[in-house]
């Protein structure tokens, strides 16, 4: 009997279940992703003039709010209110009487990704199935994708026993380095090659580990299971002390199982998407937010925001710290004196991969608010050593990543606000959900704050690097929702007279072994998504600051969060 069969016969409860969006929403997967208002890709609507509003119209596509079941939060979606892009699309597609139509050009919902395809036997699950390299290309089949010089890969280390424990590299000098910890039933990871080895334990002495692991190419996924009888699962660590599954308590043998079901399903995801990896935990459900086609290369879209650019730097005392709150449709932007002439400004999006989805974004923000950004850090702020992990789960200081770094928050000045505005414009989500919420904004999302992390402002003298890593990690797999960072808006804040890029090693594409290395430019915006369309972590996210060579480097990354930031 299957495994997951065998789940079943014992009660292990059934994985949810997909429905299609006209019936009821009953499940968390469908709760989570009630569709708004089905919208045609391009609107031509008639402009809704008003004396100081002639040319712009606000929209907001909101669906009943959901029930929210277990603290879930329910599906909001809609048009942030000014993502909107006028008479800049194709022929024929709004051009007579141009000046009396706006046109919204909308990125779509992760879930309705056309390259979605629904797995046999797994409930309805959607897996997203990468197209040919050749329709990157705009062609017919035939072309063949270009094998990578690099040869890392994502590892994922499963922690399958109720404790908790560490993970360390063992780089073969009797003593491991700390990776990171994990929860029982969490798991912890990091970017690695062929052959590295690791171990869980409790103490770096590889002879006390619980698990180890040999890391081989094309498997991602080990997992440490000391109760299982299982042998030979590509990704099982040696395990050095066998455990009894009755001496699990019933919840974590519920855990158990459930990992023992996201093996099983890993594997036939596997499969079905000819070779990727299933790095998150079955149940995940696609991202909530909404992603922009990445169809072929040099694919645009073309939005336009209210959140002008800053041309001159206000005087310091100009520049108070604020509460972010939701503007009125007709309200002016603060210091509007200090802005660009214009009423709205321009964006373009480009796409430079499409698998991983990268988009380059040039002029997002102006030279006056790159400098504002470097100033603030003069001022008040404290450049350190930078970690790796996130946040919550930073790691030791290594030889990976040997910039400084610090921390800025929207609401420090009105600039920082703004470029957290025109992100959200962008990404095409309400900027309240970029803050901490009112009771009355979002009432049914699940929590009240914000799924953005401050600006991390980051420093590289010459030499300085962060060698190839995922921005993405593994914790809160027992949590249906998964919290991950999807999305990264990279800003350049100043031109790098050599090297500093940042570069896409894995990138799929047909004309190099080599990465994709984007330049750094002052006011650049790259923005690119690391979790696929159906909710799994894009492995071919995984990218690098290469060293300066020559002169300094200064970015910012923001970075967002889905469904929200735990
Ligand atoms: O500096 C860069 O270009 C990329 C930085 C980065 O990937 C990171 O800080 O996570
Ligand atoms: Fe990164």
């Amino acid at each position: 009997m299957k495994f997951t069969r065998a789940l079943y016969v014992f009660g292990f409860r059934k994985p949810h279940k997909t429905k299609s969006s006209n019936q009821n929403q009953s499940c968390i997967h469908t709760l989570f992703h009630q569709r708004p208002p089905q919208m045609n890709k391009f609107l031509c609507l008639p402009i809704l003039a008003t004396a100081s509003n002639l040319a712009f119209a606000l929209f907001f596509l909101r669906s009943t709010p959901g029930a929210s079941a277990q603290g879930i939060p329910a599906q909001h979606e809609g048009v942030g209110g000014v993502s909107v892009c006028m008479n800049t699309l194709e022929e024929g597609s709004c051009q007579s009487d141009a000046a009396r139509n706006i046109s919204i050009e909308e990125a779509i919902l992760a879930s309705d990704d056309p390259n979605l395809k629904e797995m046999p036997d797994h409930n309805g699950f959607k897996a997203y199935v990468r197209p040919d390299i050749s329709a990157f290309y705009q062609e017919k089949p035939g072309r063949k994708p270009s094998a990578h010089r690099f040869n890392g890969q994502a590892g994922k280390f499963i922690n399958m026993t109720p404790e908790r424990f560490n993970l360390y590299w063992d780089s073969g000098r009797g003593h491991g380095h700390f990776t990171g910890s994990a929860n029982g039933w969490e798991a912890t990871g990091t970017a690695t090659f062929p052959t590295h080895k690791f171990f869980y334990g409790k103490t770096p002495d590889p002879n006390q580990a619980l698990c180890s692991f040999e890391v081989k190419e094309g498997t991602s996924v080990y997992f440490c299971d000391p109760y299982g009888d299982d042998h030979g699962e590509p990704g099982r660590a040696s395990v050095q002390e066998r455990r009894n599954l009755n001496d699990l308590s019933s919840r974590d043998r519920d855990f158990w199982r459930k990992h023992k079901y996201n093996i099983e399903f890993g594997e036939d995801y596997k499969a079905f998407t000819n070779g990727v990896e299933w790095l998150g935990m079955y149940g995940r459900d696609p991202p909530r937010h909404k992603i922009w086609a990445a169809d072929y290369f040099g694919q645009e879209h073309h939005v336009t925001t209210k959140e002008t650019q800053f041309i001159e730097q206000p005087p310091w005392d100009e520049l108070p710290s604020i509460t972010p709150a939701a503007r009125k449709e007709d309200e002016e932007v603060p210091l509007k004196q200090y802005r660009s002439p214009e009423s709205t400004m321009n964006i373009t999006l480009k796409a430079v991969s499409c698998a991983p989805r990268i988009f380059e974004m040039r002029n997002f923000i102006s030279h006056a608010e790159a400098d504002h950004i470097l100033m603030l850090s003069n001022r008040t702020h404290e450049l350190h050593r930078s970690s790796t992990g996130d946040s919550k789960q930073p790691s030791e200081h290594d030889n990976t990543r040997t910039s400084e770094n610090t921390w800025v928050y929207r609401h420090e000045t009105p600039i920082i606000d703004a470029a957290y505005r025109r992100v959200a414009d962008v990404l095409q989500v309400d900027e309240a959900l970029l803050r901490q919420r009112q009771n009355d904004e979002w009432p049914d999302f699940g929590t009240k704050s914000t799924i953005a992390e401050p600006l991390q402002l980051v420093h590289y003298f010459p030499g300085q690097e962060y060698t190839s890593h995922h921005d993405f990690g593994y914790d809160r797999m027992s949590s249906v929702h998964q919290p991950s960072r999807s999305i990264n808006v990279l800003l350049y804040l100043n031109d790098v007279e050599e090297g500093g890029e940042t570069s896409f090693p894995r990138w799929f594409n047909a004309e190099t072994t080599g990465g994709l290395d984007v330049k750094p430019e002052k006011g650049k915006a790259v923005l690119f998504y690391m979790l696929l369309p159906d909710g799994n972590s894009d492995d071919l996210s995984q990218h690098a600051a290469l060293p300066v060579i020559k002169g300094e480097k200064w970015m910012s990354n923001l970075w967002i969060w889905d469904p929200y930031k735990d």
